[in-house]
């Protein structure tokens, strides 16, 4: 299932990213504010159970976050959206998956991974753009291998082929984005696009 961002906010961000002349200081800033946006839309169902605390006037059953949650980027563009869900979930586990497209044949190849105990939490996927569909593929893959059962993958951009792809794959892992692009060019980027975001992440 396939979730768009719908927030004002999201729209304004994601024009500025996908200006050319913007420069990786600011890019990494928007990275982070629309990271926040996701965040927040892609933990919406996290279940709850009740928690009693003493408010300075009486007793009071509220609520807490009931499963552990970890964050997984997808190095190394996926690193730029670690810092919103660290920051509005303090106590998420990070683990790694290494990643990288081959520029000619634009598949995946794994280099890395650390990761964390999975099975008993909700495991979110970061990796800012979904092209061809082939990375996240191969990373959702690695995942259930090490015993996620609970997955999101979140994206800001996404291509139609890409979501396509991961859907066939891994039909009951759900797909947040900010945006869902019109097609891959011939060397599988996404346009309209943003370019490489790495490469405009990091300045290489
Ligand atoms: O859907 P796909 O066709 O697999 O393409 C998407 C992948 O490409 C980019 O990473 P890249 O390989 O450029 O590595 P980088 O993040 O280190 O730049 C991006 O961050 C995704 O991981
Ligand atoms: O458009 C694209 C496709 C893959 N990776 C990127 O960073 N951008
Ligand atoms: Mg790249």
């Amino acid at each position: 299932m396939l979730h768009i961002l719908n927030h004002p906010l999201g729209a304004h961000i994601i024009t500025q990213l996908r200006d050319r002349t913007t420069p990786p200081a600011t890019f990494r800033t928007l990275c982070y504010r629309i990271g926040l946006l996701l965040a927040l839309d892609a933990t919406r169902d996290l279940a709850l159970k009740d928690e009693v605390v003493e408010t300075p006037l009486e007793k009071h059953t509220g609520q807490a976050l009931a499963k552990p949650l970890a964050v997984i980027p997808i190095l190394r563009a996926g690193l730029g959206m670690v810092e919103p869900f660290t920051d509005l979930f303090p106590d998420v586990s990070v683990g790694y998956v290494g990643l990288e497209r081959d520029h000619e044949t634009a598949l995946p190849r794994s280099y890395y991974q650390k990761l964390p105990p999975l099975a008993d939490k909700r495991v979110l996927v970061v990796d800012p753009m979904l092209a061809t569909g082939g990375s996240a593929v191969l990373a959702l893959d690695a995942l259930i291998a090490a015993g996620a059962t609970d997955i999101s993958l979140v994206c800001i951009v996404c291509s139609p082929e890409g979501v396509k792809v991961v859907e066939a794959a891994h039909p009951t892992v759900p797909i947040f984005t900010a945006a869902l692009d019109r097609e891959l060019n011939a060397k599988k980027y996404i346009l309209p696009g943003l370019g490489d975001f790495g490469d405009r992440l990091y300045g290489t």
